[in-house]
């Protein structure tokens, strides 16, 4: 828990106590018997007993398969992390062929069940064990499909700077994101150095995130970190997101204590015998947590998530719950408890007004989603008309 030793006590503050973040990262619980879970090189990449049990339980159709981590994510192939080093991976052609979706496929954070291919560093993927947290978006295209940013991702870093870009509307819709993935939401405002009156914002933020631990930090001038230290513990998998500039690289670079590119960017030989440098989007740092940092992470705007939404506005909709009508929307019924909230200030006016923004925009998303997929099966309902008007044409012929 974080605690008061600190050399800035006024960015020390917070919110509220973090509580049960990354519960299931027993990582110190190993299985004495059990040589993959003690493994120290998978255990630098958030191995734990609890992977080993479900490993043990995933099915391996065929011998010597082992557990890794995917690290990285290409078209169709991957980086994946194993107790024997790196390997670059594909899927084996079942799970190509047995997958429904595209987010079926691994993803960076997961944890696959692989086949290292004898003499190289090559493998193949045949299996992904079950997901702790995902972090999922709705590709755009003509045909809306879920695709999976990141998984397994203890802790989420939703990071705003305390200048120009602060703005609690947008900390709001990261927060809808984080809830819905399933891991927990941190708040970081960073570049404290830049703003007069620390302790309001913070003060601001934590009102519009109910429960969620709120710190101020300067990366520049080496300040808060030790509020930070609880959550990076050995074995969490730590992903940060925010807008362009708010300070995410300069964050993770102080965080890992040292330049990150020569942390996680490794040269070695590709395919051709070439020195290459590749990106890690999942990688090890000093302290023994895993950080990730997808491009898509990077992205995270507004999450398209009915229970998101409702778990980041949670004091709104419970006072929802005591509305006098079921399908009360909160203007001008009658017994709004909402409304009253709002009357008697216990609800904060703006805190109302993006609750009902979001909503709307959730609304105008879903309805958007909806036409596409109606034209995309008629389009298909007209293809499949045409073909069978060319087979009755066909036969018409014969
Ligand atoms: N004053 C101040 N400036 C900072 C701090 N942290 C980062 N900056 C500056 O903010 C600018 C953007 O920082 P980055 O770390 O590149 O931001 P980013 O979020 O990674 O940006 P993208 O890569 O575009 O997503 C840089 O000029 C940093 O030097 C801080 O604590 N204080
Ligand atoms: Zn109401």
């Amino acid at each position: 828990m974080p605690n008061g030793h600190s050399a800035s006590p006024d960015l020390e503050q917070q919110s509220e106590q973090p509580t049960n973040f990354g519960e299931c990262r027993d990582a110190d619980n190993i299985n004495a018997g059990n040589a993959a879970a003690s493994d120290p090189t998978l255990r630098a990449l958030g191995w734990s007993s609890q992977w080993q049990h479900l490993f043990d339980a995933a099915p391996k159709p065929i011998g010597g398969l082992v557990p890794a981590r995917v690290t990285a994510q290409f078209t169709n192939q991957y980086r994946i992390g194993a107790g024997e080093g790196e390997f670059s991976a594909e899927v084996s052609g079942k799970f190509q062929f047995q997958a429904a979706s595209r987010s079926d496929f691994p993803a960076v954070g997961d944890w696959v069940v692989a086949q290292p291919l004898p003499g190289e560093r090559r493998a193949v993927i045949h299996g992904v064990l079950p997901r702790r947290t995902a972090m999922i978006r709705r590709a755009a295209g003509s045909v809306p499909e879920e695709q999976v940013i990141g998984t397994n991702i203890d802790i989420l870093f939703i990071v705003n700077a305390l200048n120009g870009d602060y703005n609690v509307r947008k900390i709001e819709r990261y927060l809808v994101a984080a809830w819905e993935s399933g891991s927990a939401p941190i708040v970081l405002l960073t570049k404290a150095d830049l703003c007069e009156d620390v302790q309001s914002r913070i003060a601001e933020v934590a009102s519009a995130a109910p429960g969620v631990p709120v710190h101020a930090v300067s990366a520049i001038e080496d300040q808060g970190r030790q509020a930070l230290l609880p959550y990076l513990q050995p074995g969490r998998t730590i992903a940060v997101t925010g807008s362009s500039g708010a300070g995410k690289s300069t964050l993770l670079n102080w965080l890992a204590g040292e330049e990150r590119q020569t942390v996680q960017g490794v040269r070695e030989d590709d395919a051709r015998g070439r020195h290459t440098t590749t990106h890690r989007e999942l990688f090890p740092l000093p302290g023994g947590f895993i950080m990730m940092d997808t491009p898509g992470m990077r992205e995270l705007q507004l999450w398209e998530s009915e229970s998101g939404w409702q778990e980041a506005f949670a004091e709104i909709e419970a006072l929802a719950a005591s509305c006098r009508f079921r399908d009360c929307r909160h203007e001008a019924e009658l017994g709004c408890a909402v409304k009253n909230a709002l009357r008697d200030g216990t609800l904060d006016e703006h805190r109302y007004a993006s609750y009902k923004k979001t909503g709307r925009e959730l609304a105008r998303q879903a309805r958007k989603e909806k036409s596409v997929t109606m034209r995309a099966k008629k389009s298909a309902d007209k293809r499949q008309g045409a073909r069978t008007n060319d087979v009755r044409r066909s036969m018409e012929q014969d």
